[in-house]
């Protein structure tokens, strides 16, 4: 069963030339919203969708171009569309995203006092495959992003990893494709300068060739056209274009 993905965003933290990285990813009768960053509610609108055209949202870590725009989706699913949006999260990241980042501007005594008022919770542990649709099952795999902070990526049907962001971690790679049948790997790439917290283009450059066909690349800074034809066997997403994974 192929899964339909639309980038709502392919875009770095800062950049300005794209979106947040937060992506759509459907069966045919499911759409699930991976992340949804500050810059969400605009792209949704300009590809003619709404909130309400979701079935889910998952958010993999809590960064603003990750979970920026969730405000805006609670109260948007509460006022205008009369129901809760289904939030996958991992356990680990529920009270954090609560207590750091969505109580202040969400709360209301008497109506929204904890993420359960504005969202349908369901919580995921790491390495537990999870069934979200008919034609969906996602695993959350525990990323190296920032010291200290959880983050997760995503394994989708067995066979879609989805990096989220993460640092270059090519055992992980290697493993999934060796082992699980991992044939489509899209990943975040920081086109240049250290990776600190992120996988740079010259690190994801030294995998094999056979892996580097699998990667599509995301989470790019705005000046990514200059690197068009410099990204080996990899190639990259394009922001709102739709996909047949
Ligand atoms: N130690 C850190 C932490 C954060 N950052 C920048 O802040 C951004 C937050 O969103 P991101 O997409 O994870 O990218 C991070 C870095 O640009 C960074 O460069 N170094
Ligand atoms: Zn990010
Ligand atoms: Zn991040």
């Amino acid at each position: 069963m192929s899964l339909q993905l639309q980038m709502l965003g392919t875009g770095s933290a800062f950049a300005k030339k794209y979106f947040n990285n937060n992506a759509l990813l459907g069966d045919g009768s499911f759409t699930l919203l991976i992340d949804c960053g500050i810059t969400a509610p605009l792209a949704l609108h300009q590809l003619g969708k709404t909130f309400n055209d979701l079935d889910a949202v998952l958010i993999t870590h809590i960064h603003g171009d990750h979970v920026g725009g969730l405000e805006e989706l609670a109260f948007k699913m509460k006022y205008a569309y009369r129901r809760k949006m289904k939030l996958f999260i991992a356990e680990a990241l529920r009270d954090v995203l609560w207590e750091h980042t969505l109580k202040g501007g969400l709360s209301q005594p008497g109506e929204i006092t904890c993420l359960e008022d504005a969202f349908d919770v369901h919580t995921l542990q790491p390495g537990v495959p999870c069934r979200l649709s008919e034609q969906i099952e996602l695993e959350l795999i525990p990323n190296r992003h920032i010291p200290g902070k959880d983050s997760f990526s995503l394994y989708i049907n067995g066979r879609i990893f989805y990096s989220a962001d993460m640092t270059f971690d090519p055992g992980l790679l290697d493993k999934l494709v060796r082992e699980r049948g991992c044939d489509t790997i899209l990943h975040e790439v920081q086109l240049e300068g250290p990776g600190e917290v992120h996988t740079t283009l010259s690190e994801l450059l030294s995998l094999p060739e056979p892996v580097q066909r699998m990667i599509r690349l995301m989470h790019y800074a705005d000046n990514k056209d200059g690197f068009v034809g410099k990204t080996g066997e990899m190639t990259f997403l394009e922001q709102g274009h739709l996909y047949t994974l």
